[in-house]
C-alpha cells in the first residue's frame, strides 16, 4: 500500500525549476531515504507533499488523498521537521511543543516529556537562546510527540552531534516498528545505507534512481588498486582514475579477462580488487552517472 505516490510532479517558480515530473512511491512502513545534492529539489518535493506550495503539473497522493485537496485533517498524522527550524521569538521550549501539540488534537504531554528527557532538552529555555542542534531537537519533538503514521523528515540530522544522531535513528527505528512510515531527505549516505530500506536520488529536479538501497548497492563496478606503477593503459570499463604515492586505484565495470590481460606485462608490487563504498556508487550517480529506476 502505497502511502506517498506522486505522478509527474513538477514545480517551476516563475522560470526557475523546483523539481520536474517526479514519480516516486513510498510503501506503508519504508524508511526511505531521499537524497540529492543542493538546489536539487529535496525541500520542494517536500513542501509539495505538504500542501505548503503548490504543484505546476502531474499530482501526488498521501494516504491516497490528493495533495492539493486535503488540508489539515491528514496533517495531523504527519510529522514534519523542517529543514530550517525557526520559532516565535520569546517562546519557551515547553510553549512551543504545546503551541504544535495543538494541531494534533491529541494528548501529547507525556510523550513530549519523555522525548525532552531523551534528547537531554531544556524546556525551561527560551527558544532564542539555543544553540543550532538544540533547536532542532525542538523540531524533533514537535514532529515525534503525537506518534503519527507518516514522518516526513527535511535533513533532520543536520546540527545533531554524534550521540544525539544515533538516539534520533533509534527513535526512527522504534516508530517504524510500531507501523510508522519514515520519508527523510539527507546528504549523508552513511544514514541513508544504515537506516533506509528503500531510497531515491534526485538531481537538478528529476529522479535518477529509486530502489532498495540493496539494490542501489549492488553494482559490476569494482575498485582496483595497482601498487607500485603510476599510471596504466586505458582500456573500456575504466573510471574515476586516482593515483597517490604507492600507485593508482580506478573503478572498473568492463570484462575482468581483459583486465587481468592488460596487466600481465606491469611489474606490479601487489594488487586489490574491491567493492565499491556506497558513497562512490552515490557520487557516481550524482556525478552525471548511467541512469537507472
Ligand atoms: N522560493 C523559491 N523561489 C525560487 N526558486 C526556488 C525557491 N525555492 C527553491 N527554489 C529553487 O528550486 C530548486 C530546488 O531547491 P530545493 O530547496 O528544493 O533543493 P534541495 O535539494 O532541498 O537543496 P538543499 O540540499 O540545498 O536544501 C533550486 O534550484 C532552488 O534555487
Amino acid at each position: 500500500m502505497n502511502i506517498i505516490k506522486t505522478e509527474g510532479l513538477t514545480k517551476y517558480y516563475g522560470r526557475s525549476r523546483g523539481i520536474d515530473n517526479l514519480d516516486l512511491e513510498v510503501k506503508k512502513g519504508d524508511v526511505f531515504g531521499f537524497i540529492g545534492p543542493n538546489g536539487s529539489g529535496k525541500s520542494t518535493t517536500i513542501r509539495l507533499l505538504l500542501g505548503l506550495i503548490s504543484s505546476s503539473k502531474g499530482k501526488g497522493e498521501i494516504f491516497a488523498e490528493d495533495i492539493k485537496k486535503y488540508r489539515y485533517e491528514n496533517l495531523k498524522d504527519i510529522g514534519y521537521i523542517p529543514s530550517e527550524t525557526m520559532f516565535y521569538k520569546g517562546m519557551k521550549v515547553k510553549d512551543v511543543i504545546s503551541f504544535s501539540s495543538k494541531l494534533y488534537n491529541r494528548s501529547t504531554e507525556t510523550e513530549a516529556r519523555k522525548l525532552c528527557e531523551r534528547f537531554n532538552l531544556d524546556s525551561n529555555k527560551k527558544v532564542e537562546e539555543l544553540s543550532l542542534g538544540n533547536r532542532k531537537k525542538v523540531s524533533i519533538v514537535c514532529a515525534f510527540q503525537h506518534k503519527p503514521s507518516l514522518y516526513i523528515l527535511d535533513e533532520p540530522t543536520s546540527g545533531l552531534d554524534p550521540l544525539m544522531q544515533k538516539e534520533f535513528f533509534e527513535l526512527i527505528k522504534e516508530r517504524n516498528r510500531e507501523g510508522a512510515t519514515v520519508f527523510l531527505s539527507s546528504h549523508v549516505l552513511s544514514e541513508i545505507q544504515l537506516y533506509c530500506n528503500r531510497a531515491g536520488i534526485i538531481r537538478e529536479g528529476k529522479l535518477i534512481a529509486c530502489d532498495t538501497v540493496a539494490n542501489l548497492s549492488n553494482t559490476q563496478a569494482k575498485r582496483v588498486n595497482l601498487f607500485g606503477i603510476k599510471d596504466i593503459e586505458y582500456i573500456d570499463g575504466i573510471a574515476d582514475i586516482h593515483r597517490n604515492d604507492r600507485g593508482i586505484n580506478f573503478l572498473y565495470s568492463g570484462n575482468i579477462n581483459t583486465l587481468i590481460k592488460s596487466l600481465t606485462d606491469l611489474n606490479l608490487e601487489d594488487i586489490t580488487i574491491t567493492e565499491p563504498s556506497l558513497d562512490e556508487i552515490f557520487l557516481h550517480y550524482y556525478n552525471g552517472g548511467d541512469e537507472r529506476q
